[in-house]
């Protein structure tokens, strides 16, 4: 023998290592399917996959269309064995995709497509730490916020058998459109803004990462828009939960531990889904209609109520909920309540570090008609604007319904005829609150002349019976 062993080893590795001298760049090949057989693509993948679309299409010649599932616009990518270039920091950086069909076709294969598509990456060499190590987070980062932008969100309501069952979520209500008092709505997008980015600050002091709103005021201030606004902001999803569907607090926990992270767990009317404070109370508005029910609206009416009292899902179930210890499993979460009726809330339930933030929507004042008329009518200022200022200090309207009154309904109805719509129904509305307070204060005096008749009888019973 010639050579030994020990020798021939030596040179195999002297040759590799002068080619390898020879040829400056390293691959780096990432794989659609880690194990073959697994129908889960790599994560990797994905985010490059995203990555590149949203970096490089624009480098990339030849591009290919692509819908993906649960993701609401069409994606561009580019094609096989094109080659794009990156740059980081002052690196140049190739990628390219391919795909492998395999000699011998599996018998059993998960794949619809049996070719093996993969991204190789080429970098020089002397930067593969800083590709390595810098660069594919970077990539990987970038790729799930890309995949988070572009996906398309769910609205999800819990059905009869417990479980969450959901729809795709578009509601077009954002901060632009949402009318209120602009220093309080700064407020309210720095406080979610904030939230939003401070996972670190959560775990340095401890906290699990969620947060608390309670949203009060009356029907039709936009307490519904304002959470459709949030969602929007944070591209969160929206987990709407009926309390009076949820049998009792086992369910309730099993509800919530199906819940994602980046979520907006929403109860509405928390004050008349619950029995909370002992006895069941109901919206108003619905008890003055109950007498002019049809008998349909009255049957499922009843049902409601029936399944009202099978739930039994108590205040501390609920609280447990909101700030238990398995409440942390899983995070970034928003929790908003909304009520009609602030003070009939229990005070253990809204205390602060529970809802952490308080958010009263009211009346429309003038700062709010502003935005209104701006989106609804295109204008910044009209010489009605000073009318309608001092009417809505005068007269209680819900945003809604001056909303309402400035849509135009007909194509000629122009921004004036709205304005003076809206003038002439809160002159009604002025009118019937007038017509209110006397009645009430008609029925309060016949109360007290009632009661002071009554009490004169007693005394004369009294001198009747004495005499
Ligand atoms: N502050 C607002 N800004 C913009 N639009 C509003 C506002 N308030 C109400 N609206 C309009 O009125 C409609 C009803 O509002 P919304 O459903 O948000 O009220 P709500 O406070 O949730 O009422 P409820 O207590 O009955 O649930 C919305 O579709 C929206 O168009
Ligand atoms: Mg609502």
């Amino acid at each position: 023998q010639l050579f030994p062993d020990e020798l021939r080893r030596d040179l195999r590795n002297y040759v590799k290592k002068g080619v390898s001298y020879v040829y400056p760049y390293v691959e780096i090949t990432f794989h659609e399917y880690q194990v073959d057989n697994s129908f889960e693509r790599s994560e990797a993948f994905v985010s490059i996959e995203r990555y590149l679309s949203g970096n490089s299409s624009k480098r990339a010649k030849r591009l290919k269309a692509n819908v993906i599932k649960g993701c609401k616009s069409v994606f561009l990518s580019m094609d096989e064995n094109e080659e794009v270039t990156d740059e980081f920091n002052g690196i140049q950086i190739w990628w390219t995709w391919s795909k492998k069909i395999p000699q011998q076709r599996p018998l059993y294969s998960n794949h619809r497509d049996e070719e093996k598509r993969f991204y190789r990456l080429t970098c020089r060499r002397e930067h593969r730490d800083i590709i390595t190590n810098v660069y594919l987070k970077h990539v990987f980062d970038e790729g799930m916020a890309i995949a988070l932008k572009t996906r398309q969100r769910k609205i999800y309501t819990n059905n009869k058998m417990n479980m969450w069952s959901s729809i795709i979520f578009e509601h077009p209500s954002t901060f632009d459109t949402l009318a209120m008092d602009p220093e309080k709505k700064k407020e309210i997008l720095n406080d979610l803004i904030a939230f939003s980015k401070s996972k670190d600050y959560y775990k340095k002091v401890g906290k699990s990462w969620k947060r608390g709103y309670l949203l009060y005021g009356p029907p039709g201030t936009g307490k519904s828009s304002m959470i459709a606004a949030m969602a929007n902001l944070l591209g969160y999803d929206i987990y709407d939960l009926e309390l009076t569907s949820v049998r009792d607090n086992t369910d309730l926990r099993k509800l919530l531990i199906d819940t994602s992270s980046k979520s907006i767990i929403v109860i509405e009317d928390i004050d008349c889904s619950l029995d909370l404070t002992g006895q069941r109370k109901e919206k108003k508005k619905e008890e003055s209609k109950e007498d002019n029910k049809d008998p349909i609206q009255k049957k499922a009416k009843e049902e409601e109520d029936k399944m009202k009292k099978r739930s039994a899902v108590t205040l501390s179930g609920l609280l447990n909920f909101i700030d238990g210890l398995w409440s942390a499993c899983g995070s970034e979460r928003l929790i908003i309540f909304t009520t009609n009726y602030v003070e009939k809330l229990d005070p253990a339930l809204i205390r602060r570090g529970r809802m952490d933030m308080h958010i009263e929507m009211s009346y429309c004042c003038y700062e709010t008609f502003k935005v209104l008329a701006k989106n609804y009518l295109d204008l910044e200022s009209h010489e009605l604007f000073e009318t309608i200022s001092q009417m809505l200090v005068e007269t209680k309207m819900t945003p809604a319904d001056v909303a309402e009154n400035l849509m135009p309904k007909l194509d000629k109805e122009n921004a004036e005829i709205c304005l003076n719509k809206l003038i002439k129904s809160l002159e009604d509305a002025k009118e019937e609150a007038r017509l209110k307070a006397l009645e009430d204060a008609k029925i309060k005096a016949e109360e007290e002349a009632g009661k002071k008749k009554e009490e004169n009888g007693e005394k004369e019973q009294e001198n009747i019976g004495a005499s």
